[in-house]
């Protein structure tokens, strides 16, 4: 038999996927369907979940994924919004209708979903990044988008990269990056005096917040954690290019389609290497923003190691790439010590994939968080003038004890003065109210009995103190919901109240909720955010530096709701073709 030609056979599926991708697209479900899925659901066993909270099951085939009544005429968190469905807030009303912390939704396929806000349960799963992982197809889906990284990681792999990592997120090490945070904050303030293209459409003094912070953290996390320095507040090219490339992508994201979704799953899960599939404009978008993510990285890597062998040339050759590393404790060079030292242990190094993913991973994960969390604190500040004023005062009086003023730098410990306490606390309460990450997403890898801080009631009356979970179960550990718990936040807690962290009711501390944060939002156990800490220094002296020198009002005229794209994100009503942006009024003190 004459050998089969593999390059006649694949040009040929080329041809026909072109000719007729539509009816390849439904084949290749269809047999992924079949293989794949259709077994589970035959050999599912009977649910033991009978008589748990939860909504009734609206369909077997779609579970009530797309059932109206989850996202509609839902509370929404503080004033600035119109939107009937918040991101994250399906779940919290679904709880909350349930009258119980933890909940079973009837998921595709005849599956069950629990989503708990029970902090017992949250905190047991997360301590285990074994036991408990996102499932393989989302953990491929991250790997296909930011690489292995980090974020994309669980139990050995995870844990080997996060003791590599650990140096560059001591406070040893951040104490020395203050300098940093602060000069590319003022970078900003210089530049965002000079804006004036939002006032033509929306009044004077209107500046996009979103945008600006969006351009300061990613100089932030450039300088900070690969001494690379993308120019993105000054309009440099390769700041321009990854910020273009993200708002592209997260604007395309905002309004995922079937189609897409049905393009999404064939090139991420069943056929990685058909990627000369014609793609829909949303997975385009996202895919130009991983290429442009991965461009970015491997030219950091390059011009960097370029710089070590530069340095160590005219250091006469007396150093090595090994001692040159060694000084260097930033993300990048840490990650290129575990990659390419010689004094590195084979189990410990770092593939030339996994050191393009971490960067990737960090420049996705280390600066839209902090940027929307910002933007949405000047929006909550700019509709409560009387927490502003006290904030401001509060500010004022903190820095003259130290006998400075707005503008002067600070030091770590300065910036950790009890006086900055109320800062500290509108930060908390904008990420309770706006957590960028609104539901964590894990699978059970074994069976388990998981502890209840509050006990289920069944619909017979019978009160559990533990759920059991078999492995594959799906969980959702709802952060917004858990966020806006009154038991564990006090009264009215869809309302903005930084004075509430002052008052917290005893189930607070008793629910050993992560510290020192006080909720779920930057997760916890051995996953927990690793740039937590360099967050929270970046957003109060972002914050402080504002504020110092302008007094935020809202734009009139104008609602801003929240959409979820990756995090929650401001977008004006009427305008969302615009992407996200937050237009605020900027007026000098
Ligand atoms: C407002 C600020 C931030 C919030 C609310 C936030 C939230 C989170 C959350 C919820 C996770 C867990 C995701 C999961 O396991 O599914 C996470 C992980 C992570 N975050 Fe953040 N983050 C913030 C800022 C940052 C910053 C500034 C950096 C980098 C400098 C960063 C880097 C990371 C990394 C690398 C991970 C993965 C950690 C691991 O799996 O070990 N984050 N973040």
């Amino acid at each position: 038999m004459a050998p089969v030609n593999t390059n006649t056979v694949v040009s040929s599926i080329s041809k026909l996927v072109l000719a007729h991708p539509v009816w390849v697209a439904i084949f290749t479900l269809t047999c992924y369907a079949a293989f794949k899925i259709l077994p589970k659901v035959l050999f599912r066993p009977p649910s033991i979940y009978e008589g748990y909270p939860g909504p009734a099951r609206e369909s077997f085939l779609l579970g009530n994924r797309f059932c109206k009544k989850n996202g509609s005429a839902l509370p929404t968190p503080g004033k600035q919004s119109s939107s009937k469905s918040d991101p994250g807030m399906m779940w919290y009303n679904l709880i909350k209708e349930a009258g119980q912390d933890t909940i079973i939704y009837p998921d595709v396929l005849g599956s069950e979903f629990i989503v708990t806000r029970d902090p017992t349960f949250i905190n047991h799963v997360l301590a285990d990044s074994y036991g408990y992982q996102r499932d393989t197809a989302a953990t491929q889906a991250t790997k296909m988008l930011i690489g292995e990284g980090l974020v994309a990681n669980f139990g050995d792999a995870h844990k080997k990269q996060r003791k590599m990592l650990g140096p560059a997120f001591s406070v040893d090490y951040l104490r020395n990056l203050m300098p940093v945070f602060f000069k590319s904050s003022k970078k900003m303030m210089e530049a965002l005096e000079g804006d004036f293209d939002l006032e033509p459409l929306y009044g004077y003094g209107t500046k996009d917040a979103l945008l600006w912070f969006g351009r300061v953290t990613l100089d932030i996390i450039g300088l900070a954690g690969f001494d690379y320095d993308f120019q993105a507040v000054e309009q440099g090219p390769n700041g321009v290019a990854v910020r273009d490339s993200f708002q592209a992508a997260m604007t395309a994201s905002m309004n995922v389609k079937p189609l897409d979704a049905i393009v999404a799953t064939i090139l991420f899960f069943v056929l990685p290497s058909f990627h000369f599939l014609p793609l829909t404009e949303t997975v385009r978008k996202i895919r130009e923003m991983r290429d442009q993510l991965i461009k970015t990285s491997n030219k950091i890597v390059q011009e960097k190691s370029e710089e070590l062998q530069r340095e160590m040339r005219e250091g006469g050759g007396s150093t090595n790439v090994d001692d040159m590393l060694k000084r260097k404790k930033d993300i990048l060079h840490l990650c290129m010590k575990a990659n390419m030292s010689s004094g590195v242990k084979e189990s410990d190094k770092m593939s030339d994939k996994e050191l393009a993913g971490q960067i990737v991973t960090f420049i996705f994960a280390g600066h839209e968080t902090t940027a929307t969390t910002l933007a949405w604190a000047l929006q909550y500040l700019a509709q409560h003038q009387e927490v502003q004023d006290e904030l401001r005062s509060s500010l004022e009086e903190t820095l003259a004890s130290m006998g400075k003023e707005f503008g002067d730098e600070l030091d770590w410990y300065e910036l950790h003065d009890q006086g900055f306490k109320l800062l500290d606390h509108v930060i908390l309460e904008t990420l309770r109210l706006r957590p960028p990450v609104t539901i964590t997403y894990r699978t059970a890898f074994k069976d388990d009995m998981i502890p209840l801080s509050s006990p289920i009631t069944l619909s017979n009356g019978k009160q559990i103190h533990q759920i059991p979970v078999k492995a594959g179960q799906n969980i959702g550990l709802s952060i917004t919901a858990s966020n806006l718990s009154s038991k564990l936040f006090g009264p009215s807690p869809e309302t903005f109240n930084p004075r509430r962290w002052s008052e917290l009711p005893e189930a607070h501390s008793e629910a050993k909720l992560p510290s020192p944060y006080g909720s779920f939002v930057f997760n916890a156990g051995p996953k927990v955010c690793i740039g937590s800490k360099f967050g929270l220094v970046e957003m109060k002296i972002l914050l402080l530096l504002v504020l110092g020198k302008y007094k935020v009002e809202p734009v009139g005229g104008i609602t801003i709701k929240s959409v979820e794209a990756v995090v929650q994100r401001p977008v004006v009503v009427g305008r969302e073709e615009e992407g996200s942006k937050l237009p605020i009024k900027m007026v000098r003190i």
